[in-house]
Order: structure tokens, then C-alpha cells, then sequence
């Protein structure tokens, strides 16, 4: 049995190999559970292989990296390494993942937070759910309505060119305190989290939080309006679902209007905008720029200074 060495803090701790454990640890390389797991136990022969019964977490890391450049692929090997390093950041992780009703941001978030292994995920829907129970339909009609018809509910002059981005903007705004709320309590405790709803928008959230280089925000899309309005059906064909596909289908357009708003608002702030469309491109992307801006340069051929290649 191979035995693997880690401390927390100064305490030091031996558990086991587990193959089960390794493989999930690979599966930020964009490996298949079942590829993932076949190489986690080509690693543990490996390992065998060299008598090892004993090793560092960091060796192991590091043997891993070797692995993956020399028998799989480096740049497999490079996305593993950086992923470490992102998580051995001790800042927490702030993902934010917006797009107008339908795009799939729950979807893709709870996708995201399986590859990368978060625990804390949370919708704006839900913020907002919470926030309704506490600001009264007087205080703030905008937050009792959807985000593509809150429009309907505003008391002033509408004064913009388009009423339902009018109506969006006060809808998000004041559902943004609440999203605001839960990024500055996850920067105080320390814990990674996935945000995710229509409430995420480009230049909506504080500066000072938005800036901060573990605070990332994505805008999903669906370009192309079939494929978006398919989106309500494949939904609502979920025997768990209960919101009503007349009510989106009815209201399409207005959400469309919303998608239009969201994408200026992106572009305006520079902020990454991916087309929805497939699943594993939506992932990969986000995991990719998630890597590259926190994962830190890395060099495969450092790994193998001071160890033999394996
Ligand atoms: N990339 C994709 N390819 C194919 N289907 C997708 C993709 N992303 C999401 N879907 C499907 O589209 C439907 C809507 O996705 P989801 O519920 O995540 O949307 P949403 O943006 O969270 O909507 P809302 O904000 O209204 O809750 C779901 O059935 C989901 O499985
Ligand atoms: O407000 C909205 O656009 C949607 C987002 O999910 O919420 P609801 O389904 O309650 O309309």
C-alpha cells in the first residue's frame, strides 16, 4: 500500500493512495471520470513500479506532472500543476457566472463547480428569493417581478429608450446588494464560491470587488434564438422543474432584450462572453481562463529539476 504524507499546519497526517481521489484531482484536465481513473491507477503502478510506499502530497503533485507530460499529454500536465496552485491560494475563489434567462448559467455553474471541485455554489434567484421576503412590493415593486418584466411594475416616468432594460437595470440593482452581500461574505470567510442567475451583470457589481484578482465573472450567451428558446423546452422537460414554459415562451422576446443589454454591458467592461452552445466548450473555457489567471506562469521542465523524470 502506498502511503501519502501531508501536514495541516504542523500537524503531519498519512492516508492511503486512493485512486478515487486521484482521479478527481485529474478531472480539472478535462479527463473523462473513466480516463481519469484508468491514469490514476497507471500512477499508483507507477508508483509500485519505482518502490515507493511512501510520499509527500508535494512529490506527489509533482510525480503527477511528470506523469502526465511524459505518458499522457504536457498540456495536461501544465493545466494540473496550475490547478494546484490555484488551489493552494489562500485567497477563495470568487466565480460569477451571468446571461439572461435560459442561457444555462445554473447548469454550467453546477458543471463548473463538479470540474473544479467547489462545494459552495448559490443562484441569484435565490438571493433574490430572500430579499423578496424582506423588502416589501411598496418599498420595491422591480424585485417581486422577473428581471424581464419588471418594467411593468416601475411606478416613475420611464425615462430610457427601452423600458424593459429599464426595468432590468432597477431589478438588478437592487437584487445586487444581496449578490454584493455574498461575494463580501466569501471574501471574509475564505471560501470559494460559484455565483450564478440573470442578476450577474458587467458593471453592476462595486469596483472594489469586481477588481479583485479572485473575483471572475463570465457572461453566458445563446446567439442563435432557436437554440435559445429550446433551452425553455429541454428545461421544462426536467420532471422536477415547475416554472411554466408559456411564461418564458411568452416572454422571449423581452428576455432577448435582456441577452442584447447584458452583451453591451459585457463589452463596455471588457468582460468574457461565451456562446453557450455546447457544454464541454463552455466548461473548458471558463476552467481555462479560471487556470491562466490564477494558475501563475509554469514551466513543465521545472518539475523535473531535482527529480528523475518518470
Ligand atoms: N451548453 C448547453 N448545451 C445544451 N443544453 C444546455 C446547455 N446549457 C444549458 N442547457 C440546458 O438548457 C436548459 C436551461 O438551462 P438552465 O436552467 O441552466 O438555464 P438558466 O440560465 O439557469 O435559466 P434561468 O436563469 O431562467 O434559471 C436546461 O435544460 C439545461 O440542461
Ligand atoms: O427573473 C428572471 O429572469 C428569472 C431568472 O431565473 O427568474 P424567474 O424564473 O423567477 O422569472
Amino acid at each position: 500500500m502506498i502511503m501519502i504524507k501531508g501536514a495541516v499546519g504542523k500537524k503531519e497526517y498519512k492516508e492511503p493512495f486512493s485512486k478515487g481521489i486521484m482521479a478527481r484531482s485529474l478531472h480539472i484536465t478535462d479527463l473523462g471520470h473513466d480516463e481519469a481513473y484508468e491514469i490514476a491507477s497507471c500512477i499508483e503502478n507507477k508508483l509500485l513500479e519505482e518502490n515507493i510506499s511512501e510520499i509527500s502530497i508535494e512529490d506527489l503533485a509533482i510525480f503527477v506532472t511528470n506523469y502526465l507530460k511524459n505518458y499522457v499529454d504536457p498540456v495536461l500536465a501544465e493545466k494540473y500543476i496550475k490547478w494546484r496552485n490555484v488551489r493552494k491560494s489562500k485567497e477563495p475563489l470568487i466565480i460569477l457566472i451571468g446571461g439572461a434567462s435560459g442561457v444555462g448559467t445554473s447548469s454550467m455553474a453546477f458543471e463548473l463547480a463538479s470540474r473544479l471541485g467547489l462545494k459552495n455554489l448559490i443562484s441569484t434567484d435565490m438571493i433574490r428569493e430572500v430579499m423578496r421576503k424582506i423588502v416589501s412590493k411598496e418599498l420595491s415593486p422591480v424585485i417581486h417581478k422577473s428581471s424581464f418584466n419588471a418594467y411593468e411594475s416601475i411606478r416613475t416616468p420611464l425615462l430610457g429608450p427601452d423600458p424593459v432594460v429599464e426595468g432590468f437595470i432597477s431589478h438588478v440593482d437592487v437584487v445586487n446588494v444581496g449578490v454584493e452581500a455574498v461575494i463580501e461574505r466569501a471574501l471574509k470567510e475564505g471560501i470559494s464560491i460559484i455565483i450564478e442567475g440573470v442578476h450577474i451583470v458587467p458593471g453592476f457589481i462595486k469596483e472594489d470587488l469586481i477588481r479583485k484578482s479572485n473575483v471572475i465573472l463570465f457572461t453566458l450567451i445563446v446567439r442563435d434564438e432557436d437554440t435559445h428558446k429550446s433551452r425553455f423546452y429541454s428545461r421544462c422537460r426536467q420532471p422536477w422543474v415547475k416554472r411554466s414554459l408559456d411564461n418564458y415562451l411568452s416572454n422571449f422576446h423581452l428576455i432577448r432584450k435582456t441577452q442584447s443589454f447584458m452583451i453591451d454591458q459585457a463589452i463596455k467592461h471588457n468582460s468574457k462572453i461565451i456562446d453557450n452552445v455546447d457544454v464541454k466548450y463552455t466548461i473548458d473555457i471558463m476552467v481555462n481562463d479560471i487556470i491562466e489567471k490564477y494558475g501563475g506562469s509554469y514551466d513543465v521542465r521545472q518539475e523535473s529539476k531535482g527529480n528523475n523524470d518518470n
